[in-house]
């Protein structure tokens, strides 16, 4: 198989943030780093004005998707919960635009690695349900962020998760248990038809899933492996994992 030259592109949709008058289409470096450090891709982040282009004329041109973490939740009008002030703040141009990426990237059987918020929209876009404020709900731990000022500490490595055997996260990592960061309030509550569970936390949660009848590389992950990609074997096999089914694909 000839070795492909140019490196891998991967679509990355933007957040927006309200900065100095502006709003700003934007994702945290942290998750392009690691793109292009471990994957030795090229991220391409793409806006959140998803009804002003053709997502299928972005499509064409990358290799594979990959949908970032962020403090803002999933507007829970998209599974069917009232929204609630308590639970703000929301990105609604995100969710229009990763909703119908998510579909678009399936369709087409282009890999796709969702992470932390990503992991849940992946659960949304196709049917399931989030927990608001897992923390509130008794005997799950409290999976938020540390306070802390320092960013390396708020993503340490925190909790293990077990790794369900015989599926596609064991195949990346092995069999586990893995030890992983943890910062988020939200939560898979109904897990969507055609979703399996590949990771769970000790109090249940579910911290990893995949896409049962995916053409190709399609996970979801609660964690943040983008924190610790060029430190931690997990991590590092995860995105190594996506940037191989990218490149086999292009092949
Ligand atoms: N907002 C959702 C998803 C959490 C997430 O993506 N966290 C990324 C890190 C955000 C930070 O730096 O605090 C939830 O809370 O479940």
């Amino acid at each position: 198989m000839p070795e492909t030259t140019s490196p891998i592109l991967i679509a990355v949709p933007a957040d927006v943030k309200a900065v100095e008058n502006y709003h700003w289409h934007a994702s945290p470096d942290t998750y392009l780093k690691a793109l292009i450090r471990v994957a030795k891709a090229v991220p391409l982040i793409v806006p959140a004005l998803s009804e002003e282009f053709d997502i299928e004329a972005v499509l064409d041109r990358i290799d594979g998707v990959m949908l970032t973490g962020s403090a803002s939740n999933v507007h829970p009008d998209r599974y069917g919960v009232p929204p609630s002030v308590a639970h703000e703040p929301y990105d609604p141009e995100r969710d229009r635009l990763t909703e119908r990426l998510i579909r678009a990237t399936l369709d087409r059987g282009l890999p796709l690695l969702c992470i932390c918020r990503g992991h849940q929209e992946l659960n949304v876009a196709l049917g399931g349900t989030l927990h608001a404020e897992v923390q509130e709900i008794e005997g799950r731990m409290d999976h938020r962020a540390i306070k802390h000022q320092e960013q390396r500490e708020r993503f340490a490595i925190r909790h293990d998760v077990a790794i369900e055997p015989g599926g596609v996260l064991e195949e990346i990592v092995g069999e586990g248990p893995i030890r992983v960061n943890s910062l988020h309030r939200q939560a898979i509550d109904r897990l969507a038809v055609g979703l399996q569970v590949e990771a769970r936390a000790p109090d249940g949660t579910i911290e990893a899933i995949s896409v049962t009848k995916a053409q190709g590389f399609a996970l979801g992950v609660q964690w943040h492996p983008e924190y610790w990609a060029e430190t931690d074997a997990a991590s590092a096999a995860i995105f190594e994992a996506f940037a191989r089914a990218c490149r086999e694909r292009r092949s």
